[in-house]
């Protein structure tokens, strides 16, 4: 069983920590298809800090999403521990992660996210003043590198491990990389060999067969997903039971993936108000229909609707044309679920 810190998840998959994906809309639906962890968007600390409301809604946990890992980011130390203090006593988040994998410029100029990734003396003395500033355990989430002359993934998981950390998530490509080429599974393998606290390995994992061969490739201890969660909770549903029973459940139907858009909508809707659930939702159904055979023509409708009604509608008499029952397995688990009101 995986264990972090004192936190026991019940299995091995983890959901990543995506901006502008994991607010609690989506992350109760990704625990409700069985996630071991949920993971938060990424806060900065400054912003912790000056406390506008926006922020903290970002720090809000529902108690069933529990476990959850709250991930913030910063580049100074003292207002690191300063925020990281307020996750810790006035959130209900599991676990605090500390982001070492942020590529974008407006965060590397301030020396935070993927620039530690240069130097391992910034990262120990950066997550040795957090974890003695906190209660919760502290984790990081890295990239294996800075850029392929400068990949410092065992030294860094070595300094995370020397300051207390207690796991460590690797995503194996390189801050230069982005999103492009393949994560470099070898070294996530180097990782976990020279570290004894859990290794978590992220990158590419697109299919439960892919997660598979993550943990057999790496031997790392869980296994965490990204993009391939997006629009598709069903694969993290369908990744722990494939880990767990060697069973592969198949996809989700049309039907299927439609009701949970719309839950998926109305938890936003609850949460953010209808104006920029609309908005937002905007991806996330171009990510739900993704592949569904006659979606285009409705994508380009859904797109310029602007209340949650005309999107609802849209969406149903799309299933209706279509004609199906949802009953496979993953419909019976999605059913299962009960109503999430945010306030
Ligand atoms: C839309 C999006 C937002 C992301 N936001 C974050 C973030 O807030 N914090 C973080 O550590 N990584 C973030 N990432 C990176 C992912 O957590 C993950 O490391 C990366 O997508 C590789 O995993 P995958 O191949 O399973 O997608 C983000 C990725 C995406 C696609």
């Amino acid at each position: 069983m995986l264990k972090i810190g004192n936190i026991e998840l019940k299995n091995r998959v983890v959901l990543a920590p995506m901006a502008g994906v994991c607010n609690p809309a989506f992350r109760l639906i990704a625990k409700e298809f069985g996630t071991g962890l949920v993971c938060a968007e990424m806060v900065s600390d400054k912003a912790i800090l000056h406390g506008n409301k926006r922020t903290m809604e970002m720090l809000y946990v529902d108690e069933r999403e529990k476990p959850l890992s709250l991930q913030i980011f910063g580049g100074d130390r003292k207002s690191l521990v300063e925020a990281a203090k307020v996750v810790d006593q006035q959130t209900n988040a599991d676990i605090i992660d500390i982001n070492m994998g942020c590529p974008v410029p407006k965060v590397t100029k301030c020396d935070a996210g993927a620039r530690w990734l240069l130097d391992p003396n910034k990262i120990y003395e950066m997550v040795s003043a957090v974890v003695e500033a906190v209660e919760k355990p502290v984790t990081v989430k890295m990239r294996i590198g800075w850029d392929s002359e400068h990949v410092f993934a065992v030294e860094n998981a070595q300094a995370v491990e020397r300051a207390g950390g207690k796991a460590v998530s690797v995503h194996g490509r390189t801050r230069e990389q982005l999103y492009t080429g393949t994560a470099n599974w070898d070294i996530i393998r180097d990782v976990k060999q020279a570290v004894t606290i859990p290794v978590i390995g992220n990158g590419d994992v697109f299919t439960p067969e892919d997660a598979q061969k993550l943990l057999e490739h790496t031997g790392c201890d869980g296994v965490m997903i990204g993009r391939g969660a997006l629009g598709n909770p069903w694969m993290l549903y369908r990744t722990v039971h494939y880990l767990t029973t060697g069973e592969l459940l198949s996809d989700p139907t049309p039907r299927e993936k439609m009701d949970v858009a719309i839950l998926h909508m109305d938890r936003l809707v609850n949460l953010k108000g209808e104006a920029v659930a609309v908005r937002e939702m905007r991806k996330h159904l171009a990510w739900y229909l993704k592949g569904v055979p006659g979606a285009a023509r409705v994508k380009d409708v859904i797109m310029e609707e602007t209340t949650r009604d005309k999107m609802v509608r849209i969406l149903a008499d799309f299933v209706e044309s279509l004609g199906e029952k949802s009953e496979t397995p993953v419909a019976a688990a999605a059913s299962n679920r009960d109503e999430a009101v945010y306030h």
